[in-house]
């Protein structure tokens, strides 16, 4: 990884998160702009997710000698250059056409690693191909047809995928009231279906269908409504891989995870898209922590957009962050290069943070760095 305190020459992606947002919607559709940009319901979930954020604030130390800072961390043994992965964003083609190649490439080449959504643009085996010698996971939307569940994951195993992340909190998707108005969904016109067109289970079942065309199979088998936690066996014995459950908000539901011999979770809200009025993920986090502690590790994401933002979860027991919506807009506006200059811009920032706090390395962050306050 470059030296993340050398600033970036390329200003074509804005520094904060406002403006690049801005600069994102300059490049996109209404329709699009909308579906990425916008929650569920009244949106009440996407606000609190950064007044999580600003409830707590930062109690710097001084003096502590900080001429060496290291991002640098492991999670469940796996190391990486920085506490932060690219979330599971699903159909990138529609922000650029080279979607899920250009974050992936881009992702490689700062060794942070890339979380394929299941309903990616691009295969998962282009992707990974796009992604090289990078660190990448696959993660499962689990369709309602376990032999295709398994077979995606195998064929994750097989092109080089380190981990697999369950996106649990999707039993049905949530009320988008922006795309039911504008009458948009990438998904029902089939932006998300290259894993599906290319998978030879999914082809075995339809042609068990004669007539039958991908997109329509790909709707009915997709949504998993029955999930529960029987459900994870198939998966621990079709593949040797560490599984993640993404989209855990109840410290009851960590505490089960654990039980289930899960290797990790990912606290989050899916960005505020799913249940509006839950629980912001970083005021989840507390409970969660306290609860399973160490025997497992915990990410976090949904309205991470700072370095300081990345110091507080972490000082409040997570042990990495996923970026969402900051490296997609990075995308929408200039590529590949927008997504590195997303990933550079938040190390530097995470690296600043963590100078002027006192603190010389991932591990030293814990919650004496921090107190709540109210604003
Ligand atoms: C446009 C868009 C598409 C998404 N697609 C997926 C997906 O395919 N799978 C998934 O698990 N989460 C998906 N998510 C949720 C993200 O993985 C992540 O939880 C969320 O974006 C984090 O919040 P942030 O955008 O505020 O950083 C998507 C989010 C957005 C904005
Ligand atoms: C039926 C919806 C599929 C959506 C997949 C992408 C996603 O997770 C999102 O939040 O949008």
């Amino acid at each position: 990884m470059s030296d993340v305190l050398v600033n970036v020459e390329r200003k074509d992606v804005p520094l904060r998160f406002e403006d690049l947002e801005n600069e994102a919607q300059k490049h996109l559709d209404k329709n699009v702009f909308d579906y990425e940009q916008s929650g569920a319901g009244i949106e009440e979930t996407l606000r609190s997710n950064r007044e999580a954020f600003s409830n707590w604030k930062i109690v710097p130390r001084v003096m502590r000698d900080v001429s060496t800072v290291s991002l640098h961390t492991t999670i469940n043994g796996q190391s990486i250059p920085a506490p932060i992965l690219l979330a599971p964003v699903g159909m990138q083609g529609i922000s650029h056409p080279d979607g899920e190649l250009a974050s992936a490439a881009a992702s490689a080449k700062y060794e942070v690693p890339f979380i394929a959504s299941t309903v990616s643009s691009y295969t998962l085996e282009e992707i990974a191909e796009a992604n090289g010698n990078g660190k990448r996971w696959f993660q499962l939307y689990y369709p309602n047809n376990v032999e295709i569940a398994k077979s995606f994951v195998k064929r994750a195993e097989i092109a080089g995928y380190e981990a697999i992340v369950i996106t649990v909190d999707m039993p049905l998707i949530g009320n988008r009231e922006r795309d039911r108005s504008n009458q948009y969904s990438p998904f029902l016109l089939g932006a998300g279906k290259a894993n599906y067109a290319a998978d030879p289970v999914f082809q075995e079942y339809l042609a068990a269908k004669p007539g039958a065309a991908v997109l329509d199979e790909m709707l009915q088998t997709f949504y998993r409504p029955g999930l529960n936690w029987e459900d994870m066996k198939p998966i621990r014995d079709a593949v040797d891989l560490p599984i993640y459950l993404k989209g855990i908000l109840h410290p009851d539901d960590a505490e089960e995870a654990v039980k289930h011999g899960i290797d990790g979770i990912v606290v989050s809200n899916h960005g505020g898209r799913q249940l509006d009025g839950c629980i912001a993920t970083l005021d989840a986090l507390p409970l969660i922590k306290e609860r399973v502690k160490d025997k497992l590790p915990i990410l976090l994401d949904s309205g991470v957009r700072s370095g300081p933002d990345i110091f507080k979860a972490l000082a409040l027991g997570a042990d990495a962050v996923l970026l969402g919506r900051p490296f997609l807009y990075g995308l929408t506006i200039a590529g590949q290069s927008g997504v590195e200059q997303v990933i550079q811009n938040v190390l530097h920032d995470l690296k600043t943070t963590m100078s002027l706090s006192g603190i010389k390395s991932i591990q030293e962050i814990n919650a004496n760095a921090i107190r709540k306050t109210y604003r």
